[in-house]
């Protein structure tokens, strides 16, 4: 392995982790799943995160989203307004006795936007989703992709300084995958929201990521640092370049080693 990684120093951070560890259980019988782990994300960055499974990819996002504490070191996001973080799971998270209307407006209603206002943002998203014949639908109705388009309106209609994404797309077929990745392209290429995004897919994190952070196995500390060599905008079209089949292998390798059997 070449030199160890080293976050490089963004000025001022959206988010930054320092020397980052979580341990799980009692002694003797803990589990090291993370760390010690630096990482700093930059304003209107888009950072993918890599690694093998179980490595403490979804560790490391929960505890950015407040969900769990480190055991040691630190996680800071610094928000200059009183917008959360949001985050989207890759089993949508959406509730499916609320319409579909109902889920978009739930995080205005969280911070108490006026009714009239948050349904017009509500349906700003959804007709940006494609959803808007469905905003009085519930979720049970509606296929895989549409339900995470929910989700993604939802976290987005806060327009969240910070997004967090953890494996998002995992449950979608391999088509239908490309098409809500080359949506969200568009979509963050034109909003700059920080993002911090976690997935299996090495495909996904080329296409969307600034940067591409690849995790150790367990205990998950960042190992390497790529940036996909695709000024921005760029559209899903790099897949087809070979400087990115390119990178994709040299990832792969990577991460091959990582989830080798000791
Ligand atoms: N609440 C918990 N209690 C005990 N162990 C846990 C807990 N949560 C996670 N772990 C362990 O911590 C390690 C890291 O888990 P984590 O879910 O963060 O990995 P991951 O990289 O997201 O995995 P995957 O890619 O398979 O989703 C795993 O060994 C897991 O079993």
């Amino acid at each position: 392995m070449g030199e160890p990684y080293q976050d490089r120093e963004a000025s001022d951070p959206k988010l930054r982790a320092t020397d980052l560890t979580r341990t799980f259980g009692r002694t003797p019988h803990t589990v090291d799943a993370l760390g010690p782990l630096d990482l700093t994300v930059a304003p209107g960055e888009f950072v993918c995160v890599v690694g093998p499974s179980g490595c403490g990819k979804s560790t490391l996002l929960r505890i950015a989203a407040g969900l769990l504490r480190p055991s040691m070191g630190t996680l800071e996001i610094r928000t200059s307004s009183p917008r959360p973080a949001a985050m989207i799971f890759q089993d949508y998270g959406i509730y499916d006795w609320k319409t579909v209307r109902a889920n978009v407006r739930f995080g205005l209603d969280i911070q108490r936007v006026p009714r009239r206002e948050a349904n017009a943002r509500a349906d700003d998203w959804l007709a940006r989703m494609g959803l808007s014949d469905f905003a009085h639908a519930y979720p049970a109705t509606l296929s895989g992709g549409m339900r995470q388009r929910v989700a993604i309106a939802r976290a987005l209609a806060v327009q969240p300084e910070l997004l967090l994404m953890d494996e998002p797309f995992a449950a979608l077929d391999a088509q239908l995958r490309t098409i809500l990745q080359d949506e969200l392209l568009d979509l963050t290429q034109s909003l700059r929201t920080t993002t911090l995004f976690i997935t299996h897919s090495l495909e996904e994190a080329i296409v969307l990521g600034d940067r591409v952070l690849v995790m150790s196995a367990r205990p998950g500390r960042i190992i390497a640092e790529h940036r996909p060599p695709f000024p921005r905008p760029r559209t899903g079209d790099i897949r087809t370049a070979p400087e990115f089949t390119a990178l994709k292998s040299e990832l792969w390798d990577l991460l091959r080693k990582e989830a080798a059997p000791v």
